[in-house]
């Protein structure tokens, strides 16, 4: 694909985006199968597309002094992306940006609109974009320069303190590393590790899990070990795995498991014996985690359909001995590999989320066996998400109490975390450049 044909496939996913909130990487997968696109031109797509989007706050004010009239959507992150590209990216010249937007513009909206689009760009060009300096309330120049709204860096700020949520806001616009998790019952990470040295990758361990391996340089999605012995997964949620504190022979209730990312691990660290019952809210998402556990050869697996909320009425109080409820969530963990997120989502948003969690957490506890481990874990940074909403639970469950444990079974590197408190684990993802999130770990007292 040429490259003027990339830059047209980046503009109609964000127009896609942007004005009819389609998911961004899922419109990237697409757009890849649909054209068959080649390494090279894929690692722009996503690069534009990531980029201009992670960035689309911080590019409205730079265009705003150069239009004056409303443009209709296309024509606004047409010009997006051309500024993105002119203030971040040094290896494309101005003028070939100009002119490659110019000629897009003709394409799509013929001869007025390109010599507007040329017009406001050279402007660009010439005179600058307005300083950020220049807006003097902190919180405000933060959410301009980071591109996030206001409302969710005062929310930010006010969770956790300006610096905490300046570093957050500026790590979000870098993308992450990819890791993988290895199935430990099929090979080691050292063997594992020595496979993909040999193949020219360039890798790192994670201080996360044992299982982890940090993909510094190289493709792993195309390695042919790939599907049967490696998950992608965040080192975040790698955690989950690792302090659920499971035996084989155990059983184990993962009660919101799509896609099967910590089913399948939790799974391999019973090295296949016992049973794990995987719900997921989502008929067709329960065929996920049944085809991840069956690609990893995992057979303790059962994945099946139900809100979760009503578990009550399958089992008895007292039946698992260890559960997961890896929450539904805002999401606001995710934000590089998902920009979209910062712009969709409200505070209503949130707090509703915080109710499904609260009740699917009162609801899935007392299936816990007495002395039981119950683990709680979203991808958010959210106080209201996890902090507040374990102190509300441990406030009306007197008979459980977060683990006294948990703190010193984690990880090395997290025990000087500023986001470990009484309650649990809050990543941040400058901490460890992982996603944000949380997790703590619950008992039931005998
Ligand atoms: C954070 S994701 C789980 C990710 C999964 N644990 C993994 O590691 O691959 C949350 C999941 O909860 C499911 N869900 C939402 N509400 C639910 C409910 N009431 N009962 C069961 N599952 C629910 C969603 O469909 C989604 O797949």
């Amino acid at each position: 694909m040429a490259q003027k044909t990339v830059r047209e496939a980046v503009l109609n996913i964000l127009v896609r985006v942007g004005q009819s909130g389609g998911y961004s990487h899922l419109l990237i997968q697409r757009e890849i199968r649909k054209d068959n696109l080649n390494q090279k031109d894929v690692a722009l797509l996503t690069e534009l597309v990531y980029g201009t989007l992670q960035r689309r706050d911080t590019l409205a004010y730079f265009l705003k002094p150069f239009v004056r009239k409303r443009v209709k959507p296309w024509v606004k992150w047409l010009l997006y992306l051309a500024i993105y590209q002119m203030q971040y990216l040094e290896r494309v010249p101005d003028h070939a940006i100009i002119y490659e937007a110019v000629e897009l513009a003709k394409k799509k909206g013929g001869k007025g609109l390109s010599s507007f689009v040329n017009g406001v760009l050279r402007n660009v060009q010439r005179k600058g974009v307005p300083s950020i300096d220049s807006i003097e309330n902190p919180v405000k120049r933060l959410a301009v320069e980071t591109s996030h709204p206001e409302w969710l860096v005062e929310r930010f700020v006010r969770w956790y303190g300006f610096d905490i949520a300046r570093s957050m806001c500026f790590r979000n616009l870098h993308e992450k590393e990819v890791s993988v998790r290895v199935q430990s019952m099929k090979t080691s990470r050292e063997e594992m590790i020595k496979k993909l040295e040999e193949d020219g990758f360039e890798v790192e361990r994670s201080p996360l899990s044992a299982q982890g391996i940090i993909i510094k340089n190289g493709n792993i999605f195309r390695h042919p070990l790939f599907k049967e012995y490696l998950t992608v997964q965040d080192e975040s949620s790698m955690l989950v795995g690792e302090m659920m504190d499971v035996e084989p022979g155990m059983f184990v209730l993962d009660a919101c498991s799509a896609p099967g990312g910590k089913t399948t691990h939790i799974a391999e660290k019973m090295n296949d014996e016992g049973c794990i019952h995987a719900y997921d809210l989502h008929e067709k998402k329960t065929k996920l985690v049944e085809e991840k556990a069956k690609d990893l050869g995992l057979t303790i697996v059962e994945a099946k359909q139900a809100d979760s909320r009503k578990l009550h009425e399958i089992y008895d109080n007292g039946t698992f001995d260890r559960i997961l409820l890896d929450a539904p969530c805002s999401g606001l963990g995710v934000l590089r590999g998902k920009p979209d997120i910062k712009y969709q989502k409200s505070v209503d948003d949130i707090q509703n989320l915080a109710k499904v969690q609260g009740d699917l957490l009162a609801a899935v506890a007392p299936l816990l066996k007495p002395d039981g481990k119950l683990i709680y874990s979203t991808c958010t940074v959210d106080k209201e998400e996890n902090e507040l909403l374990i102190q509300a639970f441990l406030e009306n469950h007197k008979d459980f109490v977060i683990d006294p444990h948990f703190k010193a079974s984690l990880p090395e590197v997290c025990k000087e975390l500023e986001g470990l408190t009484e309650w649990g684990l809050q990543l941040f993802p400058q901490d460890l450049d992982t996603d944000g999130f949380f997790l703590t770990r619950l008992i039931k007292k005998v």
